[in-house]
């Protein structure tokens, strides 16, 4: 008889994968990246196909790694204003493609976690699972008082994991601090801190319970937004059981068409109680991707998933419509203290950066209403203005990004012609507003109109150019860069000279691990990291010629 052959386990998910092959493995992918984008660097191969096809290896390096680093891929898939652009659309289609793990050992840890046997909790329980994704998997099943619910189980051993990939990631982010200068500017401690603290907030099932309580309790109010019911009897930190509310998948326009739902009225519903947890109530789903929401049979919106929400300062009514105004004015000013203030940019010493690109995004929507795929069209541009900007985002703006540029996407796949301004019209109009504020917004109104009727009066091109040269002249922010030759050339000798500490680092450093696999024994692996170690050694050599024949040559200019 012909068994079909199981496929092998990840190396993650062995129970013989030691501590030190996990760090192995982990600091010979760092490594292999970082000596990539090295040569990368030094051989002038910069053009988006390279980097595309760099940022594919990649997806596969930390799907092959498990858990904690596809969580890392998508977390990064949000960090435009940190990574290339190649970058960020590759990890974006990082998807959970971890094999579901057995009924049995779901039903281990269910019994476990509730101290009795799985049908005195459950009348029925399926253990072909729903759904699955890296960090637990979910189960249908049937209480003994009648209801239908679905039973969220988390993977086994993936705290062990976690605890591990927390070492092993402090050793390499303490080693790219201390070695590897160019990594300093991203303070990387900080992000480690933060990706952790909420890598174990998603893995505590108690926390998301209280997420959907307080996620329902803010659409209390909202017939047509349904969020499933926590039964906390049936949960702990790793099991979590809720109300089973089916749905269609929120982008399946086919689908809805054949039930006779209308797409447009979802997209608006779905746009405006996104706004309504953005401006109104500071608690937002962070990562609504389509696995995420389900469209009933009557077009309500069932949100699923609440392990990773964010906050941001809710702001009053009042204070929304100023802004808007201000959108709508170009008043630059006031919508970055409207941002500064939710918390959506940090406030810094110079805010000229800030402001200045904030202006242009502005500017970039000044006779058309605000598409994403403008955003899209600009993403270059944004993108590298980000790379010579100072600052950082907020995790929460980037959030706000993606989750924007998400749910664009799911309006798009559901109607490719609809309007975001379109469609956030209901909630714009339920901002209504307080006898005694009426006067000011009249006023507020006022000033937007004669902005917009000043647009049909435009002066030339030069003229706008002249006029912002002047301002920017006024305000103190056009520098003259006067740079002489030589600093020119001090600043490329050492620019030289790191290089060259770069080169030796990681000379020593695969050096270092020849001889560690050679101990294990790896001998294969050990043979690998000594010809890496020769050919960084050679790059070395290269380099400090250079840097010498450099400076002989600036001495020689210099007499
Ligand atoms: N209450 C529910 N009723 C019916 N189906 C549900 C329910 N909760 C979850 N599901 C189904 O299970 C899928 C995965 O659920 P959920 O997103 O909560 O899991 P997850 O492990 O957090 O996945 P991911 O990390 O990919 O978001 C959903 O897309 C949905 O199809």
């Amino acid at each position: 008889m012909l068994t079909k052959a199981t496929p092998k386990p990840p190396r993650w998910q062995r129970s013989n994968y030691s501590p030190l092959t996990r760090q192995i493995d982990v600091f010979s992918a760092a490594a292999k990246l970082l000596c990539d984008l090295l040569c990368d660097k030094t051989l002038g191969q910069d053009s988006p196909s390279h980097r595309n096809s760099r940022a594919q290896w990649l997806v596969e390096k930390l799907l092959d790694l498990g858990p904690t680093f596809i969580k890392i891929g998508q977390s990064l898939s949000t960090r435009a204003d940190l990574i290339p652009l190649e970058y960020v659309q590759a990890l974006s289609q990082l998807q959970d493609r971890v094999p579901p793990f057995s009924g049995q050992d779901a039903i281990a840890v269910i019994e476990s976690e509730l101290g009795n046997s799985i049908y005195a909790l459950y009348r029925d329980f399926n253990p072909q699972p729903l759904a699955s994704a890296s960090l637990g998997q979910v189960h249908k099943a049937r209480l003994h008082t009648g209801e239908d619910v679905v039973v969220k189980v988390q993977r086994p051993g993936i705290e062990k994991l976690f605890n591990l990939d927390f070492e092993v990631l402090h050793r390499l982010v303490r080693f790219a601090n201390r070695y590897l200068p160019g990594f300093k500017k991203y303070d990387m401690e900080a992000i480690y801190q933060e990706f952790f603290e909420l890598l174990y907030q998603e893995i505590d099932y108690i926390h998301e319970g209280k997420n959907a309580d307080r996620f329902r309790e803010n659409f209390d109010k909202y017939p047509r937004i349904f969020v499933p019911k926590v039964y906390w009897k049936y949960t702990t930190r790793k099991v979590l059981t809720l109300e089973y509310l089916p749905g269609i998948k929120i982008d399946d326009r086919e689908t809805m068409e054949t039930c006779g739902i209308n797409t447009n009225e979802v997209i608006q519903l779905g746009i405006c109680c996104y706004l309504k947890q953005l401006l109104e109530d500071g608690f937002f789903q962070s990562d609504p991707h389509p696995g995420n929401m389900a469209v009933t049979q009557d077009g309500s919106i069932i949100f699923y998933d609440f392990g990773t929400m964010a906050e941001v300062k809710s702001i009053a009514k009042d204070q929304m419509i100023k802004t808007f105004f201000a959108i709508l004015r170009k008043d630059t000013d006031e919508v970055v203290n409207t941002l500064t203030y939710m918390g959506l940019i940090e406030p810094v010493s110079d805010m000229k950066p800030v402001k200045r690109l904030v202006a242009f995004i502005l500017d970039k929507f000044r006779d058309k209403p605000i598409d994403i795929k403008e955003f899209e069209k600009l993403g270059s541009e944004i993108y590298l203005m980000f790379e010579q900007q100072p600052f950082r985002l907020p995790p929460q703006m980037t959030f706000i990004l993606k989750s924007l540029t998400t749910l664009d996407g799911i309006a798009r796949a559901l109607n490719p012609e609809y309007n975001l301004l379109a469609a956030s019209q209901p909630f714009v109009k339920s901002l209504t507003v307080s006898k005694g504020q009426g006067k000011a917004i009249r006023e507020l109104a006022r000033q937007a109109g004669e902005f917009i009727k000043q647009k049909w009066q435009q002066p030339s091109g030069t003229e706008i150019i002249l006029r912002r040269l002047e301002s920017r002249i006024e305000e103190g922010e056009l520098e003259i860069r006067v740079r002489s030759l030589g600093s020119d050339r001090t600043l490329k000798r050492i620019h030289l000279a790191i290089k060259s500490l770069i080169y030796a680092c990681l000379t020593g450093f695969t050096l270092l691990a020849g001889t560690v696999l050679l101990l294990s024994p790896q001998t294969k692996w050990a043979i690998v990291a000594f010809s890496f170690s020769g050919f960084w050694f050679f790059i070395l050599l290269y380099s400090l010629i250079q840097l010498g024949i450099k400076e002989r040559l600036d001495k020689f200019i210099d007499k």
